[in-house]
């Protein structure tokens, strides 16, 4: 199987001969249309979403191809909001951008591309035993989407968009004596965000995520965007416009906390 990527030969309109589930009923990103989503107050009302990270006294990076990634290895927790009382584990984070500022979110907002989204990875550590265990769950993996503007320097992504020039080849991994901690990632507001129920965006496109998408965006430097699309692909192209476009909302219901 030629690998999957997101050139014209491999990108997201092929994936559906490898991953049939591609064309499935709950695939992500979509787009957000802001007046359909519907306010929540139970969502939010009950336990507002909370999270509980430990700063990573060591930060493991992994150009893996199609995106630069963070491994996790402290135990964080997110829950409450759409997870109810389930702790969802942090695994890794990772981000999709494009080529130019004008495009790289996969979530959009009314048709609004943002130039880069970054996604911590979670998995239900309440109801399975591992990462591998719950990807393939319907409630298996939570993923919180922020949006990444162009503007000020963000100073906790600095570990990452310095040691972008190390990690330029596909498979290269690196370990950076430094702490990180991934609460300094977030918008200031995480309490106005979206949520529904969705997929992982690349293959294997399980559909066991269940989507937080915050409504405030995050800036990083024009600097921090471009050592990001100075990366270099699985394909040995420059890593840019890594992003799946939005799938079919098909009979979902996108809530929102925020009136
Ligand atoms: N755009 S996003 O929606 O957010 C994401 N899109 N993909 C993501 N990951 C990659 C991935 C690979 N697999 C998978 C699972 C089973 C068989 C083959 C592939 N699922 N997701 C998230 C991800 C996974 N992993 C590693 O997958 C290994 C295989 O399951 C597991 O043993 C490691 O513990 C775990 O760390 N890392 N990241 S996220
Ligand atoms: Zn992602």
């Amino acid at each position: 199987m030629a690998h999957w990527g997101y050139m014209t030969t491999n990108g997201p309109s092929t994936w559906g001969k490898d991953f049939p589930i591609a064309n499935g009923e709950r695939q992500s990103p979509i787009d957000i249309v802001t007046t359909a989503a519907e306010y929540d107050s139970d969502v939010l009302g009950s336990n507002a979403l909370s999270t509980n990270y430990t700063p990573e006294s060591e930060v493991k990076l992994v150009n893996n191809g199609h995106s630069i990634m963070c491994q996790i290895t402290k135990k964080g927790v997110l829950t409450g909001g759409p997870l109810g009382k389930d702790e969802y584990r942090l695994e890794q984070f990772h981000l999709h951008w494009g080529a130019e500022d004008n495009r790289g979110s996969e979530h959009t907002v009314d048709g609004k591309m943002y130039a880069s989204e970054l996604h911590l990875v979670h998995w239900n550590a309440s109801k399975y035993s591992s990462f591998a265990d719950a990807v393939q769950k319907p409630d298996g993996l939570a993923v919180l989407g922020i949006f990444i503007t162009p503007g000020v320097a963000c100073n906790q992504f600095k570990v990452i968009s310095d040691n972008c020039g190390k990690l330029k080849t596909s498979g290269a991994e690196m370990t950076v004596d430094t702490t990180l901690d991934p609460t300094l990632l977030l918008p200031s507001n995480t309490s106005d965000y979206w949520t529904y129920l969705g997929s992982l965006t690349t293959p294997p496109l399980f559909e066991s995520v269940t989507w937080i998408v915050f409504k405030e965006p995050v800036e990083y430097s024009k600097e921090q965007l471009l050592a990001l699309r100075n990366l270099v692909d699985s394909d040995g192209n420059h890593m840019q416009d890594n992003y799946r476009p939005p799938a079919a909302l098909k009979q979902r219901k996108v809530k929102k906390t925020f009136t």
